[in-house]
C-alpha cells in the first residue's frame, strides 16, 4: 500500500487506529476452543467487527510462532481475510546479517503477504536494507519503545552532542529510504519526546503502540505526533480484542474500538 493510499483511508474513515492481533489461546473466550481454528474464528469475528473503523492491523508474530505450524496457518488465514484496503504490519521485529535479513523479509513479504514489517535497527545498515528490496513494501523502525527499558540503550547520549541512541536511529537512517517506505514505532508511552522526534522526521509515519493496556496519552500523542498528514498508526491491542470474554466479545471490542476511533475524528479535527 502506498504512503498516497493510507493517507486516503485515514480521511475517509476519519480514524488512524491499528488494531493488534496479539491472540492468546489462554485469553479467548472459551466458546470458540470448539472451533476447527479458535485463533483464526477470534481474529474473525475482531475483524469483522473493527475493520471500519481501524486502517491497519498488527498480528504481534510471537503469538502465532508459538503455536508452531498451526499458529503460521492460523496467521497466515488472518492475513488472507483482512481486507485489501487495511495495511497490515507484521510485528516480528527482526533484524540480522544481510543474507538472513533477506530471508526474513521474503517470509513476510512473499511468503505471507505482509505491507509492512517492524526491523530491530540495532545491527545496522545491512541488516535493514534486504527489508528495503521489496518495492511497495513498508520497514517500520524501532526508535523509542514504548517500554521502561528504552531507557538502558535508546535514551543514552551516544556522542559529543548529546544525541541519544533513538535520535541518531531516526537521523541516519534517513539515508536508507524515504518516508514513502520507512516508518518509525515509538511509543505511547513516550509523548513528550514527540515534539523533538517530529523535528528529526517530520515526513514519515510514525507506529505508535501502548495506548489502553500501557497507559499511553492518545491526546498527547496526536497533539505531539501528528504532522500535516495525520502520520500516524496508533495501535491498541488487549484494550480492544480482549474488551468481553463471552459470545458478545466482538461486539465489545468493536464498543472500544469505536471509542478510540471518535477520539481520533476529534483530534484529527482539532490538531491536523
Ligand atoms: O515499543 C513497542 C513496540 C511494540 N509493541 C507491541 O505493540 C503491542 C501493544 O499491545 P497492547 O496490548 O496494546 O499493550 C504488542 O504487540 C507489543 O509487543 C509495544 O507495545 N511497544
Amino acid at each position: 500500500m502506498t504512503k498516497e493510499a493510507l493517507q486516503k483511508e485515514i480521511q475517509k474513515k476519519r480514524s488512524y487506529l491499528c488494531v493488534g492481533l496479539d491472540t492468546d489461546i489462554n485469553k479467548i473466550p472459551a466458546h470458540l476452543l470448539k472451533t476447527d481454528d479458535p485463533i483464526f474464528e477470534f481474529n474473525r469475528q475482531i475483524i469483522d467487527a473493527t475493520a471500519d473503523l481501524c486502517v491497519a492491523y498488527k498480528p504481534n508474530i510471537a503469538f502465532y510462532e508459538a503455536l508452531g505450524t498451526k499458529g503460521w496457518e492460523s496467521l497466515q488465514k488472518t492475513l488472507e481475510y483482512i481486507p485489501d484496503d487495511l495495511f497490515t504490519i507484521a510485528d516480528a521485529k527482526r533484524g540480522d546479517i544481510g543474507n538472513t535479513s533477506r530471508l526474513y523479509a521474503r517470509a513476510f513479504f512473499q511468503e505471507l503477504d505482509f505491507d509492512s514489517i517492524t526491523v530491530a535497527p540495532y545491527m545496522g545498515r545491512d541488516s535493514v536494507l534486504p527489508f528495503l528490496d521489496f518495492p511497495g513494501k513498508w520497514v517500520i523502525l524501532l526508535a523509542l519503545t514504548s517500554n521502561p527499558g528504552s531507557r538502558d540503550f535508546q535514551q543514552l547520549p551516544i556522542n559529543g552532542e548529546g544525541r541519544s541512541l533513538y535520535e541518531q536511529v531516526l537521523e541516519i537512517s534517513q539515508q536508507w529510504a524515504g518516508h514513502d517506505q520507512l516508518m518509525y514505532v515509538v511509543g505511547a508511552t513516550q509523548a513528550d519526546h514527540l515534539a523533538n522526534i517530529r523535528k528529526i522526521v517530520p515526513d514519515h509515519f510514525l507506529l505508535v503502540p501502548g495506548v489502553g493496556a500501557q497507559g499511553g496519552d492518545l491526546e498527547a500523542v496526536s497533539r505531539f505526533g501528528m504532522n500535516k498528514n495525520c502520520g500516524l498508526l496508533v495501535n491498541s491491542t488487549r484494550g480492544i480484542i480482549y474488551s468481553g470474554s463471552g459470545l458478545d466479545f466482538a461486539e465489545k471490542a468493536r464498543t472500544s474500538a469505536s471509542e478510540i476511533r471518535n477520539q481520533m475524528s476529534d483530534y484529527l479535527e482539532k490538531f491536523l
